[in-house]
């Protein structure tokens, strides 16, 4: 697959006023490191302006998620049809939707709004089920309506190995079982699977597949040593939705979105008594180019 290099930077805004704009379909955290605040922080600095639609509140911190307050599902819809029709979205993502009521809303309403599917507007993907503390972000019972009902929306998904392990069965321990996990997803009506290999835990390296029904393209980098990881999921899929909100392509928009999160993690910091944010504030004073991908 030809891939032309990915942009150091994004254009901060087209018309040199109005940011792209994005809408992130997630849950709050409140220690700030993942959800909806992760997304907040990469898109600012990603010079992307974002738009919100609250799915849950959760009561969390460094150490994990001790509960959280679905909104309804009619509050959820009525977020996004109120910003879409009004400010306009070059992309949107989803992460934490909860229940299966919350997954139909987003589904009927993205439809509508010509987001994922057919429509004009990519959509990301990432099926959240648990914190990286183990701690459950969506119903037992909603994981069906997640492959069912919302990955033939998407224009990516991208689980990390517990979430691939969940939804396709996969153990994914080497290469050719994330290639065995990103054809499975790619099944379920996705039209780009993103198996990220930050959970391989074993390896010095976390390499990321990516593949399209045809063809596969792997982008690697070095493991960055630290305990300092939350919302490196959040932050990769934010990287991918404003890119794809540019208009790149999706193999651009995941070396974008890779060198974002890597980068990110080299300023990781520590926070409370668990595990830290990455941290895209490298980007007030650094550049992309600092890491070597
Ligand atoms: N220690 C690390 N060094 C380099 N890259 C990493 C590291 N940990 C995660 N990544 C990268 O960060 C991104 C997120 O991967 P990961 O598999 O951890 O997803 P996640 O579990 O959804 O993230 P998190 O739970 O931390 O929010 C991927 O691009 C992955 O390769
Ligand atoms: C609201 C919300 N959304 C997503 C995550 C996943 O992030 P992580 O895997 O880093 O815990 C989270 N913990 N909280």
């Amino acid at each position: 697959m030809p891939v032309a290099p990915a942009p150091d930077l994004l254009p901060i805004a087209a018309d040199g006023q109005t940011p792209v704009r994005v809408l992130t379909i997630a849950g709050s955290d409140s220690g700030g490191g993942a959800g909806i605040q992760a997304d907040m922080r990469s898109f600012a600095l990603m010079g992307v302006h974002a738009c919100v639609a609250v799915t849950a509140v959760t009561v969390q911190n460094s150490l994990g998620v001790s509960g959280y307050q679905e909104i309804t599902p009619q509050i959820v819809s009525d977020q996004i049809r109120a910003v879409v029709g009004d400010i306009g979205i070059g992309a949107a993502k989803t992460g934490m939707l909860a229940s299966s009521a919350i997954i139909e809303a987003v589904v009927t309403t993205c439809t509508e709004s010509g987001i994922g599917g057919a429509g004009p507007i990519p959509l990301v993907v990432d099926p959240v089920c648990a914190s990286m503390h183990g701690d459950p972000l969506l119903a037992e019972d909603a994981l069906d309506d997640l492959r069912t009902r919302l990955f033939p929306l998407a224009t990516v998904v991208t689980p990390n190995l517990d979430e691939v392990r969940l939804i396709t069965g996969i153990d994914v321990v080497d290469a050719q079982s994330q290639r065995a996990a990103a054809r499975a997803l790619h099944a379920l009506g996705a039209r780009w699977a993103l198996v990220k290999g930050g959970h391989l835990r074993s390896r010095d390296h976390s390499p990321d597949l990516l593949f399209d029904g045809a063809e596969y393209l792997e982008v690697d980098h070095e493991r960055i040593d630290t305990p300092h990881d939350h919302g490196a999921g959040d932050t990769l899929a934010a990287g991918l939705t404003a890119a794809l909100a540019h208009g790149y392509s999706v193999p651009d928009a995941f070396r974008f979105a890779k060198a974002w999160v890597t980068r990110s993690l080299t300023a990781a910091y520590p926070l409370g008594g668990g595990h830290g944010p990455v941290n895209p504030l490298w980007r007030l004073t650094g550049t992309l180019a600092e890491v070597d991908r």
